[in-house]
């Protein structure tokens, strides 16, 4: 049986994503991939070319998101569906692949409640924004992707995903990977993005931290110190995916040649869960 991959490419600055779509040609049609992407340096580049400031905030948790009031919501529509995806998709079909780009709204792939207030901290000070379109994923439908892998289509799937009232709401790419990975039964998780995995220190590349045991609290308190800001959701992320059955989460480097391959081969942060969980090369 062809494996099922769930990879997703981080939308942070200094990614090429030709790399990627080199290697997801090399894999295709071999194994049955669902490809998703952020998009979130191009969202700041043409927010400040619009002359709009993005506006990142820290919840009460810590962790780091993007305020998307209803006109951020547009230019996210714009650059995450319309500008990054159609791009993957035209770097694809060059490719001799029959991609389809979609959003997660798009048949209900990906859906859940909105929360329209968030409590954040800004420059120190607690605050309480509304009109927030942003969200968090309760259920995901595959019909709609499996009918396009059954029939030779590469589905490559975008944030946002829908609320139970139908808005568009934003929601983190790297949970929307998780949690269609562990719908669709894949084989692997591959989260790229532009560092080597999850880094002891940020700032040293060369502090990788290689594994993360997922049955063992010290490793995950451990990968949780070392996650800063936006990579935190990753770390949750995956250790969720391990513990839903996901047998091999890798966070890997977007910017070397065969990224993905690399990742399924154990090069960057592999998720395990004790010995269980055997990375193959
Ligand atoms: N300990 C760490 N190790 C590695 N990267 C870290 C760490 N702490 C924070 N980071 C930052 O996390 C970033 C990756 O997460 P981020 O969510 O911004 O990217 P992404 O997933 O590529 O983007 P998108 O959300 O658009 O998909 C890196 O650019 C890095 O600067």
């Amino acid at each position: 049986m062809t494996a099922m991959l769930v990879v997703k490419l981080g939308g942070s600055a200094g990614i090429d994503p030709a790399l990627t779509l080199d290697d997801l040609a090399a894999l295709w049609p071999e194994h049955r991939i669902v490809f998703i992407h952020g998009a979130n340096a191009v969202l700041d580049e043409w927010m400040r070319r619009l002359g709009r400031e993005p506006r990142l905030v820290t919840s009460s948790t810590g962790q780091v998101s993007r305020f998307t009031d209803r006109e951020t919501m547009d230019l996210m529509l714009m650059v995450y569906a319309g500008l990054v995806n159609k791009r993957l998709v035209e770097g694809l079909q060059q490719r001799g692949i029959n991609a389809v780009g979609l959003t997660a709204m798009d048949g209900r792939i990906a859906s859940g409640p909105r929360k329209d207030v968030l409590r954040a901290i800004e420059n120190g000070k607690p605050k309480v924004l509304r009109g927030d379109y942003a969200g968090s994923i309760e259920q995901v439908d595959t019909r709609l992707l499996d009918l396009l892998l059954d029939n030779g289509y590469l589905p490559v799937l975008t944030p946002p995903a829908v609320s139970d009232q139908g808005e568009a709401i934003n929601v983190d790419g790297d949970k929307l990977a998780m949690q269609l990975a562990v719908a669709l039964r894949a084989e692997a998780l591959v989260i790229l993005s532009n560092t080597p995995g999850l880094l002891r220190d940020v700032r040293d590349p060369a502090s990788l931290i290689a594994t993360i045991d997922v049955s063992d609290p010290a490793s995950v308190e451990a990968a949780m110190t070392a996650a800063q800001g936006r990579m935190k959701k990753k770390v949750e992320a995956g250790c969720k995916a391990v513990q839903s059955g996901i047998g091999r989460v890798v966070f890997a480097d977007a910017r070397l040649p065969q990224p993905i391959q690399r990742a399924l081969a154990g090069v960057g942060t592999v998720l395990t869960a004790g010995s269980r969980v055997e990375v193959r090369p």
